[in-house]
């Protein structure tokens, strides 16, 4: 069974769909696809079921979330163990994902009283008050690349709001979403109140297009969130939360520990395979000689990186990208900078054919005159030498991308001329540019995000403020308003 709609499972009406785990070409799950009339019931189910959720209280959604975080915990190891099957990931690294899913709800239950809770202030005759409500229906889309982590970034906050999800999980992911709903029926989810349809484009394309939302959370690629920013215009009253890809700079200065700055570069370009939003995809370097050899570092510790099946022993750095496909489509993306002037450094390789393993890469494309400003989704580093920090700063804003920007440097006056000309909505100093902390909000401007941002601030776009001045009783002022005999 597939869907989950009004709390009963369900086959799918729509296309057949299979997914497979990447790192061994095998398939793991199969079924079909939600139609429209299953995404109709859906949105139904979640409509019907939302106003009691709403009425049932803080303290009992609380106690929902609290209680699917003790199903993670009992649960972690194999939920772990199915999130790395299906995207390739690492074990060690899926750990990580699920061990975000946990502190995802006390993080979430702070964000909620602490950006969206209710205040009261005295007014002459009563009081202001400001309370908060939900939407009401929100859909919610994810990508493949944490289908645990992040559509749970968005649902657990929806949740303590007060919404009704319908959650449309990325078609490469289906298992992971079914055994993640599972946990959430096992924490006693009352019917209507999460309802999964799986699916591909047909699916995505029914509930995103539907007038019975209203609200979208989506994080992807940015073609597919400007896609669904025009399927949404016209629709002001609505709202759209897009988390977004990046083509994010990492900029290095002098700095007197090389190795660690090798280890950042590496952390920030090639964890996950490359296949995080927040990767480095361009890493700006002195043309100098300390330069050359912070290169000559870098190639030889990404000749040295482990990459294997995922639960291999020793572990590896890397395992397996989503697919075969996205595999190739990296070695094409390679061969495109090479035919533009590009110097390969370190090949980025298919490990073994027919599955995503690939080996990363490292590209030098200074020489590239019009460089193209791609999301390249994976384990491929763009090198570009520059002769001045101005310079290097105006390359790394030379982007319609802004979610995640890094300075390497041992300098604070460098990092203090940096940070008020960057453009990101993610900007470190001496640290990786990747895993963001739920603690901060998180995203991007430009074609990475609607600053709408989410992780701590996802309280923010779950709920609106409703002012009122209320007094108890109907009290005459002291004073009339000139002109008024009553
Ligand atoms: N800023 C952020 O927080 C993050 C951004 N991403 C970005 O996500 C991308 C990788 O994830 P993918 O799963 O490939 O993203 P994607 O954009 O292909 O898909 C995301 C979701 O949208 C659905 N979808 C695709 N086309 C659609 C359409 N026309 N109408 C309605 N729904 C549609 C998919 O089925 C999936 O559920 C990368 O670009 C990455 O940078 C990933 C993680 C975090
Ligand atoms: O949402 C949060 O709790 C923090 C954001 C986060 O987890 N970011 C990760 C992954 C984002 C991605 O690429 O998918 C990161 O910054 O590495």
């Amino acid at each position: 069974m597939t869907h989950l709609i009004n709390g009963e499972w369900q086959s799918g009406q729509g296309p057949n769909l299979t997914s497979y785990n990447p790192a061994t070409g095998e398939a793991l799950w199969h079924g079909r696809g939600a139609d429209a009339s299953q995404v109709d019931a859906a949105i139904a189910a979640a409509r019907d079921a939302q106003l009691e959720w709403f009425l049932s209280g803080l303290p009992a959604r609380q106690a929902l979330v609290r209680a699917f975080k003790q199903q993670l915990e009992a649960d972690k190891g194999p939920l772990a163990q199915l999130i790395s099957e299906e995207t390739g990931k690492p074990l060690w690294e899926t750990r990580t994902e699920v061990g975000a899913m946990i502190g995802k709800v006390e993080l979430s239950i702070t964000a909620h009283q602490d950006r969206t809770g209710d205040s009261e202030k005295a007014l002459p005759l009563g009081r202001a008050m400001l309370r908060h409500k939900p939407h009401g229906v929100v859909a919610v889309f994810g990508p493949y690349n944490f289908p645990g982590h992040l559509p749970n970034g968005h649902m657990v906050p929806a949740l303590l709001a007060g919404n009704t999800v319908v959650l449309k999980p990325s078609e490469l992911t289906p298992k992971v979403s079914e055994h993640v709903l599972k946990l959430w029926q096992a924490a006693g989810l009352p019917k209507g109140v999460i309802n999964l349809v799986q699916g591909e484009l047909e699916t995505g394309k029914a509930l995103a297009s539907h007038p019975g939302i209203d609200g979208l959370f989506f994080t992807g690629s940015s073609r597919t969130g400007h896609l669904l920013h025009q399927q949404y215009a016209g629709q002001p009253g609505k709202i759209l939360a897009l988390e977004m890809g990046g083509n994010n700079p990492l900029i290095v200065r002098e700095v007197a520990d090389e190795r660690a700055a090798v280890h950042d570069i590496i952390q920030s370009a090639f964890i996950s395979s490359g296949q995080r939003c927040t990767c480095a995809r361009r890493l700006l370097l002195p043309n100098t000689s300390q330069g050359d050899a912070l290169l000559a570092r870098l190639l030889e510790a990404t000749k040295l990186i482990r990459v294997d099946q995922p639960n291999a022993e020793p572990a590896p750095f890397i395992g397996s990208m989503i697919s075969s496909e996205a595999a190739l489509g990296m070695v094409a993306a390679q061969r495109q900078l090479e035919s533009l002037g590009g110097k390969v450094l370190e090949p980025l390789t298919v490990v073994t054919p027919g599955t995503g393993l690939v080996r990363p890469g490292i590209i030098d494309v200074t020489a590239i005159e019009s460089l193209p400003d791609e999301e390249y989704f994976g384990p491929l580093l763009q090198v570009i030498r520059y002769d001045d920090f101005d310079q290097a700063i105006r390359i790394a804003n030379d982007t319609g991308y802004g979610l995640s920007a890094g300075l390497l440097s041992d300098s604070r006056a460098e990092w203090d001329y940096f940070l008020p000309r960057s453009r990101a909505g993610i900007v470190n100093w001496n640290r990786q540019i990747t895993g963001a902390a739920g603690s901060a909000p998180f995203g991007g401007i430009g074609a990475s995000g609607n600053h709408r941002a989410s992780a701590y601030y996802a309280a923010d776009y779950c709920a609106y403020p409703v002012a009122s001045m209320e007094a108890d009783q109907v009290v005459m002022p002291e004073t009339l308003a000139p002109g008024l005999e009553l």
